[in-house]
């Protein structure tokens, strides 16, 4: 890893392009690849992403590039991809073992895979990070301060990594934890719907409040049980994200729960947009992987049959509210 190299990233939409804002704020070069031919163009022509974050002007020594092979000599390169098309992204990358920061928030449908898993699955031959945390990308890509936590096995490349992309309204903290920094970002994007169903259907904040600590209690669950640290989850990348992520029209789960809330069908809010609310993506994945697990996740599993269209957000609300009295420890399974 040097400096000089430039930095590159993988996907151009609203979080990818942010981090380019965010790693170019020190002149840094930065080679951003784009799935959207228009995406490149906007990018090198006018310095701006429209499609996907407006109103940002973008530093001049970030480049945007539809070829794979122009990030081939960058230093690492943060990976900004929606959660599905990620592992076929990275088996298009000249690999030269040249680090991976896996920015992604999502389960592979079908495998069950984790992002790192993905990458492991890829054989991909140098390192592997998870960068996650609080960061709404408008919020990022405007200079404003956030801290995330980066995850890596071995504590000197997240110290390398994390000393490579700290500026300083940018500040990473470094963790060993990289299943706990991704299960964080998984779980609370479904829970993030299932907020915004509370907020559409008229719920109230005391139902939201309830409703975040329930899910942090599922987050825990399932964590734990997939090896994960609790500190990890009670961290920027699990409790923090899910905070903010509960309580912002700004985020896309958020809102797309809204939407059902107010008794829209997922299929229609899901064809009406161009950005990825991941938790749809997620949800029936995980909840079948924490049953396979024995692990109850009621929250998880309403949003999972939300999004399918099985049941009726009066109907799903009532089976959550009369289920069978139970403790609060967040050690149970039940
Ligand atoms: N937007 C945010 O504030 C944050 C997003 N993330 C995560 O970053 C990841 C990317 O999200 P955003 O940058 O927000 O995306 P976005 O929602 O702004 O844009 C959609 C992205 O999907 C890409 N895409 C669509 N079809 C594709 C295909 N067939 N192949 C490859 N790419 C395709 C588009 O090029 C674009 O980059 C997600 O996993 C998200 O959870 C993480 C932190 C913050
Ligand atoms: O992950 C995010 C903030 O940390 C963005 O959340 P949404 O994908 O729900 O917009």
């Amino acid at each position: 890893m040097s400096a000089a190299q430039p930095i590159g990233i993988i996907g151009g939409g609203a979080w990818g392009t942010a981090l380019a804002q965010m790693v170019a704020s020190d002149g840094t070069a930065v080679r951003l690849w784009a799935y959207e031919a228009e995406v490149v163009d906007a990018v090198n022509r006018n310095h701006a992403n429209p499609l996907f974050l407006s109103g940002v002007a973008l530093h001049a020594s970030i480049v945007a590039t539809g070829a794979m092979a122009d990030l081939q000599d960058c230093a690492a390169v943060l990976v900004v991809a929606p959660a599905q098309h990620l592992g076929r992204l990275i088996g298009e990358l000249p690999d030269h073992g040249q680090p991976l920061i896996l920015c992604s928030k999502g389960m592979e449908q079908g495998s069950a895979r984790l992002m790192n898993e993905v990458v492991e699955a890829v054989g991909w031959s140098g390192p592997v990070a998870v960068l996650s945390g609080p960061t709404f990308a408008h919020e990022v890509g405007a200079g404003l301060p956030a801290a995330v936590t980066l995850a890596a096995q071995d504590r000197a490349t997240a110290e390398g990594l994390a000393a490579l992309l700290a500026r300083p309204a940018f500040r990473p903290y470094v963790s060993d934890d990289v299943i706990g920094a991704e299960i964080g970002g998984v779980v609370k994007n479904v829970l993030a719907i299932a907020c915004g169903v509370v907020e559409g259907a008229g719920l109230g904040q005391n139902a939201r409040a309830a409703l975040i600590s329930r899910g942090f209690a599922e987050m825990t669950r399932y964590g734990l049980a997939r090896g994960a640290r609790l500190e990890t989850l009670a961290g920027l990348a699990g409790l923090g994200d899910l905070v903010l992520t509960c309580s912002s029209t700004s985020s896309r789960n958020f809102s797309l729960g809204r939407g059902l809330g107010e008794g829209r069908d997922a299929a229609s809010l899901m064809a009406d947009r161009r950005t990825v609310a991941e938790g749809a993506f997620s949800a029936a994945v995980l909840v079948a992987d924490a049953g396979a697990r024995g692990v109850d996740m009621p929250i998880c599993h309403a949003v999972a049959r939300l999004i399918a269209g099985e049941v009726a957000v009066r109907e799903v609300i009532g089976e959550l509210l009369s289920r069978p009295l139970t403790g609060e420890g967040w050690n149970r399974l039940g």
